[in-house]
């Protein structure tokens, strides 16, 4: 018998081949198990999360029924802590009466992720202290306070819609948490949000969909949709949202509330959860969000306070400036209801002019503002900045999870190679018609070194400049613009209109505090203008689909700016806007 040569490959391949199978088989099964293991971990956070809603509401169900309930609940902010603070009500009844209303609301919204168990004992403590008439120094004695997902808790997961953060709880308080219990305020609910936070659709795979309390086929804006929702449903009275693009003016303006995206540092930051803090140019500030704008004022005037400069060396400590909030001097200020890049729909620049027509009748002056440049600020700074880590950051945190489908397009193609990603971009470009998803893509992964973050932040100082000298050089007081490019969206299809946040991420790379007030509501005039909006780009063409129909009735608000550590006069504009356009929080 002869050897055949022709078989001397045999063997090393059919062995490198078998070995190549079963390395495939085991990384499958690897696969396979990490993600059962991950999907168990989600569903019993789920289950946990679950399960405290049922208690309380089985707790609820036990005690006795509230006569005092329907009082507590139509009595705005600042009354209801008047009768708190005089003791004519219990803050226990108060908590049992929001915590009902949340409980009930959460049914159908899904905004609450988990209740805060110590609330209870808060508020006996409060009621405890009358014996002492302590409650007089507290200016949120007994107040129900709702909270974002992403404020530390003790105890509490903070996960961002992460699963990666599940089981890894809290060791302190935010600041802002420990500066409001020591207010009085009880934080009672902890509320949903976007996974990851970049994106205002607010949906994750841990805590699921929140949706819109005026339209249940549309969202409430993110990333703090959940507050945004609870306190358009009337489940909260005063809540706490973060903001780097529009997180809280968003859900604001889409739910028909009130809130303030204050200067960075104005209000502490210490022990929330954002993504990439080493990123240290454009920075996530937090806020207040209520039902209207006293409630907003109460709430700076008692967070400005010697526990929160204390607590946080790196808040100015400068309180609450109740003589600017109260001034009553005319002021000069700019409007405009298109910022350049995205036509906002008609019922979004009407909101802006009925905001006009208030602030002039109560004898102020407006002139129109052009902003400069918006859109290649957005995709050469915005982007490029907050993305500046080539999209690092945010995809080790999601490289083991499960993606939600409102993000997944954006993470498939952040996980791309560079160069494929490089390529797509300019397919993108075409398709949409548009440069701004490309040129947004582009620009993700464009900073290579500390050369080119140098130069960009020397681009965002000149910008800021120009921005500046705009501003003195028609001796503005604060500005007015659309508090969004359009109404509430469709369930599932915020990517599609991703482009509407260069009315709010503006602000944020400026650092100026901008707040978001309820103007009026979508007319049918409205809708019908829809006709003309234009349908150059891939954008344009959804926001007619989306915004033509069924929109009657959604709320609008405006953005309300001043220049950095202006709160106070931001709220004053607000204020005044408020005044004339009484707009009452509605649910269907
Ligand atoms: C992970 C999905 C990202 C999609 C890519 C979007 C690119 C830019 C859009 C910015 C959208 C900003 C929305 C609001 C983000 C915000 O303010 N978050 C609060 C964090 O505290």
């Amino acid at each position: 018998m002869t050897w055949d040569y022709k078989y001397m490959y045999v063997l090393p391949l059919a062995s490198l081949l078998t070995v190549l199978i079963a390395y495939s088989c085991i990384m499958m099964v690897r696969y396979c198990w990490k993600r059962a293991a991950l999907k168990k971990k989600i569903k019993t956070k789920k289950d946990e999360c679950r399960e405290a809603l049922e208690r309380l509401a089985a707790g609820h169900q036990e005690t006795d029924g509230q006569s005092q309930k329907s009082k507590i609940l139509d009595l705005p902010m600042e009354k209801l802590l008047e009768k708190l603070i005089s003791c004519e009500f219990n803050a226990v009844d108060v908590l049992r009466a929001y915590q009902q209303q949340a409980l009930e609301v959460n049914t159908e919204l899904n905004c609450v992720v988990e209740p805060i168990k110590e609330a209870e004992d808060l508020a006996n403590e409060c009621d405890n202290m009358r014996n002492r008439k302590d409650q007089h120094k507290r200016p949120l004695h007994g107040l129900p306070v709702s909270l974002k997902e992403c404020y530390f808790l003790k105890g509490y997961d903070c996960t961002a819609g992460m699963s990666d953060y599940i089981g890894k709880p809290s060791e302190e308080d935010a600041v802002i948490v420990q500066v409001l219990r020591k207010q009085g305020a009880i934080p009672f609910v902890r509320t949903n949000i976007p996974q990851t936070m970049m994106t205002y659709e607010c949906s994750n795979p841990i805590y699921g969909q929140t949706l819109n309390p005026h339209d249940r086929t549309r969202g409430p804006g993110g990333s703090s949709g959940g507050e945004g929702c609870i306190i358009g449903a009337k489940g909260s009275l005063l809540g706490f949202g973060s903001d780097i693009g529009g997180s809280i003016r968003i859900p604001c303006h889409m739910c028909g509330v009130c809130g303030l995206k204050p200067t960075y540092r104005r209000l502490s930051v210490k022990g929330t959860h954002e993504l990439g803090q080493g990123q240290t140019l454009i920075n996530a500030t937090v806020g207040p969000m209520a039902q209207d704008v006293t409630s907003l004022v109460i709430a700076m005037k008692a967070l400005l306070c010697d526990d929160m400069f204390d607590l946080d060396p790196t808040v100015p400590p400068i309180p609450f400036r109740t003589e600017i909030y109260e001034k009553t001097h005319t002021l000069k200020i700019g409007y405009y209801v298109f910022d350049g890049y995205l036509e906002a729909v008609p019922a979004c620049k009407r909101a802006v002019m009925d905001a006009k027509t208030i602030l002039e009748n109560q004898g102020h002056k407006l002139i129109p503002f052009q902003v400069p440049d918006v859109q290649n600020v957005f995709t050469e700074l915005y982007v490029r900045i907050t993305f500046g880590d080539n999209v690092q950051m945010l995809l080790e945190c999601l490289r083991n999870d499960i993606i939600d489908p409102t993000i997944s397009l954006a993470v498939t193609n952040w996980s791309l190679p560079k160069c494929v990603q490089w390529l797509m971009s300019w397919v993108v470009s075409c398709v949409y018609n548009d440069d701004f998803v490309g040129k947004g893509i582009r620009s993700t992964c464009k900073t290579q070194n500390v050369y080119d973050w140098w130069k960009l932040a020397e681009k965002l100082q000149e910008y800021k400049k120009k921005f500046l000298s705009l501003w003195r050089s028609l001796e503005l007081d604060a500005l007015i613009c659309p508090g969004f490019a359009f109404p509430a969206v469709p369930n599932g299809e915020v990517f599609n209109v991703l482009g509407g946040v260069t009315y709010t991420t503006l602000y944020n790379l400026l650092d100026y505090p901008a707040g978001t007030v309820p103007v009026t509501k979508v007319t049918k005039e409205d809708e019908a203008e829809m006709k003309d909006y234009p349908t150059r780009t891939r954008y344009e063409r959804f926001i007619k689909k989306y915004f033509s129909e069924g929109t009657v009735g959604l709320p609008l608000g405006v953005q309300c700016v001043g220049l950095p550590y202006q709160e106070e006069l931001v709220l004053r504009v607000m204020k005044m806007v408020e005044n004339g356009a009484p707009f009452t929080v509605r649910t269907d």
